[in-house]
């Protein structure tokens, strides 16, 4: 997987510009990528990939279909490592922690690094055994502390009011945008540091993707977002900072302002303007 010589070797000068560019200071940077290089066998869907995460902040990565916005996302928590022939070079930090090295913990970093899909992906189980789940499973079971994580996160996620009263229920029972709240209550539930959203409205109806969008909006006070999607209205509502994405390349990162209203690369503003994707 990491080489050591990709483990040691200098600043990449281009991730110096971009962070530069961004103009924040080195302790608000999150996630840091460096060099990053990613094949599914032969073929590579990542190409030198490097730029700096603001903590904090919303990141939303836009690009057209098979760009790699994805796969990249998935790097941020190891899940590539799930997938058969998957090679990644070069380095990510969480907090200047290379998270591909040896001595990474994968179930802790996952635990800092929560995900939440397209589809909403309750378990079978009530609404409030899916959001202490995460808890059990870290042998949490006093009645009292779930109980008390239970309702702050379903409060978190701008679920509470809509399912107090049903907290035994199977979460089966919920509308999909209900749902796709119960899994952010679930990943606050552990309370990450990082939560990567891969097109989270996407499957939802207008209204339930306006919430979804406000508690985005809401949760940044707590956590680092970075979020996929392939509706521009949205990354341009969301978030702070916007990656455009092409064949596998970033072609350019900075504020979401500048980038939907003065991008600097021909490429992003023929995206942005329509003209392909
Ligand atoms: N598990 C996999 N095995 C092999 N190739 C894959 C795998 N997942 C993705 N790819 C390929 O990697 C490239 C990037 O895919 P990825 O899903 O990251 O793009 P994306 O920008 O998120 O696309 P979309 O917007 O359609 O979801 C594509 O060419 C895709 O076919």
């Amino acid at each position: 997987m990491m080489s050591e010589q990709t483990k040691t070797h200098a600043i990449d000068p281009h991730l110096v510009e971009r962070r530069e560019a961004l103009n924040i200071d080195r302790e608000d940077i999150c996630l840091e990528v460096q060099g990053l290089d990613l094949y599914y066998g032969q073929s590579q869907a990542l190409k030198q990939i490097s730029m700096a995460i603001p903590r904090n902040r919303v990141t939303a990565y836009i690009g057209p279909s098979g760009c790699g916005k994805s796969t990249l996302l998935r790097c941020f928590n190891r899940m590539n490592d799930l997938v058969d022939g998957v090679r990644i070079e070069g380095s990510i930090r969480l907090d200047g922690e290379d998270i591909y090295a040896r001595s990474t913990n994968v179930a802790d970093l996952r635990r800092r690094v929560g995900m939440v899909f397209q589809k909403p992906n309750p378990f079978p189980k009530s609404i409030y055994e899916n959001v202490a789940y995460g808890l059990r499973l870290q042998g949490i079971n006093s009645r009292r502390t779930l109980d008390e994580v239970v309702e702050k996160s379903l409060r978190g996620a701008a679920l509470w009011d809509e399912v107090k009263d049903r907290l035994h229920e199977s979460a089966m029972g919920l509308s999909g945008g209900q749902q796709q709240r119960l899994v952010i209550a679930r990943a606050i539930a552990i309370e990450p540091e990082v939560m990567l959203l891969d097109e989270p409205a996407s499957a939802l109806d207008p209204i339930s993707t306006l919430k979804i969008e406000e508690l985005i909006y809401e949760l940044k006070s707590k956590y680092t977002i970075v979020i996929v999607t392939h509706n521009m209205q949205q990354a341009a509502r969301v978030s702070d900072y916007t990656a455009f994405m092409y064949l596998g390349e970033l072609i350019e990162f900075g504020d979401t302002n500048t980038i939907f209203t003065n991008p600097t690369q021909k490429m992003t503003e023929d995206y942005i303007t329509g003209r392909y994707g």
